[in-house]
């Protein structure tokens, strides 16, 4: 892809190269990390999302178990903050805080954060890749506020629109590569894109 290939900021262009579910309703309903295979979508990503972050203010980014490690981490390391991981149950050998929460699969399960994971009045950015019911983002600012850390915003490829989510933006600030008010939200909501028709894996390949 060319420089003239991205088109305006809004486009937000490298969405198109997200894959579809092509193994039933046990799974999430799309697969973005295609986009982190191409250097060119992941850093225009990146780009994307740092602007829109520019004016929320944040001690470190907790990413979420465990594709938000990837753009959680991404984005701390361009912002010269440190990175929290928020980690499945069961896996961290410290002492740690747990919540249960249920996500879009309809399944309960358990997540930790080290304890204590910092100090008091810690502004916390919680980054995940998709935040479809809410849900797992719930579960991570019950353990951020445990803690006494502040919720600074949370930071996704895409954020659904419904009554939990709209509560997210109403209280903090949200930032997504899928603009609130596009047709990729539109899109997301109805949990079908129309780049699907013309998905090729080929599009995300490194070169
Ligand atoms: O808003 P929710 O309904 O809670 O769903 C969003 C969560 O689901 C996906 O992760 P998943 O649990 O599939 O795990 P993974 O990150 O290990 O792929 C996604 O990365 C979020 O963490």
């Amino acid at each position: 892809m060319s420089d003239q290939d991205k088109g305006p900021r809004d486009d937000r262009w490298y969405l198109n190269i997200m894959a579809p579910n092509t193994k039933g309703e046990k799974f999430a309903w799309l697969d973005p990390t295609s986009i982190y295979i191409n250097a060119r979508a992941f850093n225009d990503l990146l780009d994307d999302l740092m602007a829109d972050l520019d004016g929320v203010e944040y001690d470190v980014v907790a990413g979420l178990d465990a594709m938000g490690f990837v753009l959680g981490a991404a984005l701390a390391a361009r912002s010269q903050v440190g990175f929290l991981p928020i980690r499945k149950a069961g896996k961290l050998c410290v002492e740690t805080d747990k919540v249960s929460f249920g996500n879009y699969s309809g399944k309960t399960q358990d997540m930790e954060m080290r304890k204590p994971a910092f100090a008091e009045g810690t502004r916390v950015l919680l980054a995940d890749q998709w935040v479809e019911t809410g849900g797992t983002m719930d579960g991570a600012i019950r353990l951020v506020e445990r803690q006494g850390g502040v919720v600074a915003g949370m930071v996704a490829i895409a954020i659904e629109e419904n009554e939990r989510t709209d509560g997210y933006r109403a209280t903090y600030p949200c930032v997504s590569a899928v603009s609130k008010g596009s047709r990729w939200q539109t899109e997301c909501n109805a949990q079908t894109l129309s780049s699907f028709a013309s998905y090729k894996p080929e599009l995300a390949f490194p070169r």
